[in-house]
């Protein structure tokens, strides 16, 4: 069934000179509730832009986005608070996007406390039951982000993405400042996370060998436009369209440079 259904969707944006940048052209995607989905292609090829549109950060200039069949681009006032809560963001570098002055208990509930969900008094207590679903234990509720290594900052973007119960997750370029073993154990928590949640993710990526080994399915972008969607099985050299094929070439012929 679709969780998400990306109709026909256009977004530029107007340089300071005045000239404009189509950053996504046409677009029409579903992405189906339950899935990993991910979306793939160079640098500059629009999927942050995608990804922004999605969780409402930035205005569509045309088309429809679809969740549960409810229009989130028309969307105003509390109904457009309310439909937030179910579709939550991890960024790349969560060092970035946390207050260093907050402790982890309280990034990881803000959400939680702007929604009134809980009451302040509360917010340990969750705080810790959050950190567990992402293998951190308690004593990180009173620590402070920089503190902490990368991955372990990560964890806690994704504990706070996990606080309002989202029925989407937007990972964008999540994993790609980590180192590549930490990046294993990132990607086997959001296994693990969605097998036992049914969340539906959205994950960003530059490198299509990652999540060759980890979405359901694949989208490629270039140049703003969908150039194909294909379940990540079929990433097979020799099976895919040539721009494809080079993106899968990129990430083998780093893989064997030499020494
Ligand atoms: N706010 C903005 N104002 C002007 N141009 C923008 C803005 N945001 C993005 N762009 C441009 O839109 C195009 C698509 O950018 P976008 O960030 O979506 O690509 P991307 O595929 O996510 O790239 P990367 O993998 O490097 O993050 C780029 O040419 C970028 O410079």
């Amino acid at each position: 069934m679709a969780l998400l259904e990306i109709k026909n969707v256009n977004k530029t944006f107007t340089n300071d000179d005045g000239s404009t940048l189509v950053a996504n052209k046409d677009i029409s995607i579903t992405v189906n509730a339950g899935e990993t989905y991910a979306i793939v292609g160079e640098s500059g090829s629009g999927k942050s832009t995608l990804a922004n549109l999605i969780a409402m950060i930035n205005p569509v200039d045309s088309g429809e986005i679809l969740m549960e069949g409810t229009d989130i681009t028309t969307l105003k006032g509390e109904a457009k608070r309310q439909m937030r809560r179910n579709i939550q963001m991890v960024f790349q570098d969560p060092g970035d996007a946390f207050s260093p002055r907050m402790k982890v208990k309280d990034i990881i509930c803000e959400p939680l406390l702007n929604f009134k969900v809980i009451a302040k008094s509360q917010a340990k207590e969750k705080a810790i039951e959050l950190l567990a679903q992402v293998g951190l234990d308690a004593d990180f509720a009173d620590k402070y982000p920089h503190s902490m290594s990368g991955g372990q900052r990560q964890r806690v973007g994704i504990a706070r993405s996990l606080a309002l119960n989202p029925k989407l997750i937007i990972l964008d370029e999540a994993t790609s400042a980590l180192d590549v073993c930490v990046q294993q154990q990132v990607i086997e928590l959001l296994n693990q996370i969605q097998a036992e949640k049914q969340i539906t993710l959205l994950f960003i990526c530059h490198d299509i060998g990652l999540v060759r080994h980890f979405a359901h399915r694949v989208c490629v972008m270039q140049n703003a436009q969908v150039v194909e969607v294909l379940p990540a099985k079929d990433l097979v050299s020799g099976q895919v369209t040539p721009y494809t094929q080079s993106l899968m070439d990129a990430v083998f012929s780093v893989k064997h440079a030499p020494a």
